[in-house]
């Protein structure tokens, strides 16, 4: 069978990966280098399909690295932070990867999560991520695409731009380490290449996926760049105002917000300082349900 997808010029028969067959079914999404189908396996097993051509700008190399990083992850991964690896395939002009099938994303749920939801997926997100860069690797593309959801737990995928460090100083140009514009720190947002440390990179779009969430909806700036206008007032600590989208987020979010979106990496929270932060370690409680026009005029944000 044959699953042919003429706007993405991707056409993929049925492969075979160790000896369990797949069978490609619906597009699930398109990335910049990837298509992902839905598939089924001779196992009984349901799970993504990510297609990748090799080309000049994803070449095998880089292509394989990925494979690579994120089997190992997985391999190591006894607590489902990650994605599962199942196998891979490899052919002259492309790479198929075959991988845990996830649902939802935090992109897709946007929008309907309850303070207690934002809290729980946030923990669970800095949790996937101390488990990562303990085990030496760094993602470089945390988004809320990017964090899928699997039985209601949020797994980190697509380690395309994953780097794998000697030490947690390591240095890489940042051209290297450019993930999704909205969620890159501002060390990678600059148009001269320079070198950056990977590790902080990781957790400064962490607080933009807090932002985002706590909102929930993507607004945040275009980019980290103080020529944007709403990074260059939020950069600039000036008291906020209504038209500021980060206005209605709650005292302790917004606490650890200014500590983890900060600018000067030697002042940016680590990953344990974000777990030993007030928000972190107290539970959030679910919204007081009210009645009538309050419930209603309050909108898609969560509430607290
Ligand atoms: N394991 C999975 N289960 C379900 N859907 C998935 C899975 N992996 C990826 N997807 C879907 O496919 C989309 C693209 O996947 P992915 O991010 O891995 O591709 P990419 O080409 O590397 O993207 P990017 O542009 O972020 O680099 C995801 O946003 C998601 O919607």
């Amino acid at each position: 069978m044959e699953n042919k997808n003429v706007n993405f010029d991707v056409t993929l028969d049925v492969i075979t990966v160790g000896k369990i067959k797949y069978t490609p079914e619906d597009r699930l999404g398109c990335g910049a280098f990837g298509t992902v189908f839905k598939g089924r396996g001779s196992d009984k097993t349901t799970v993504a399909i990510k297609h990748q051509y090799i080309r000049p700008d994803n070449n095998r190399a880089q292509i394989l690295e990925e494979y690579r990083i994120h089997k190992d992850m997985s391999e190591v991964d006894k607590a489902g932070f990650v994605v599962k690896m199942i196998g891979m395939l490899k052919n002259p002009k492309s790479i198929i990867m075959v991988l845990e099938f996830a649902p939802e994303s935090l992109h897709t749920i946007l929008g309907k999560l309850t303070p207690v939801q934002v809290q729980k997926y946030f923990r669970q997100l800095i949790n996937g991520v101390e488990f990562i860069h303990s085990n030496h690797v760094a993602h470089c593309d945390l988004s809320l695409k990017n964090l899928l959801l699997s039985d209601g737990n949020l797994k980190i995928a697509d380690f395309g731009r994953a780097k794998r460090l000697i030490s947690e100083d390591q240095e890489f140009p940042s051209t290297d380490c450019r993930g999704t514009p909205k969620f890159c720190a501002p060390e990678v947002c600059v148009r001269e290449p320079v070198l950056v440390k990977p590790f902080p990179l990781d957790v400064w779009s962490c607080g933009v996926v807090l932002m985002q969430l706590t909102q929930n909806s993507e607004d945040s700036w275009r980019e980290a760049r103080v020529q944007v206008q709403e990074y260059d007032k939020w950069v600039a600590k000036k008291k906020s105002t209504g038209s500021d989208f980060w206005y209605n987020i709650p005292p302790a979010v917004m606490n650890l917000l200014r500590k983890i979106l900060e600018a000067d990496i030697s002042k940016r929270a680590t990953i344990i300082e974000i777990k030993n932060s007030p928000y972190f370690k107290k539970d959030e409680k679910e919204p007081i349900k009210r009645s009538g026009a309050a419930t209603r005029s309050s909108g898609k944000r969560a509430r607290y």
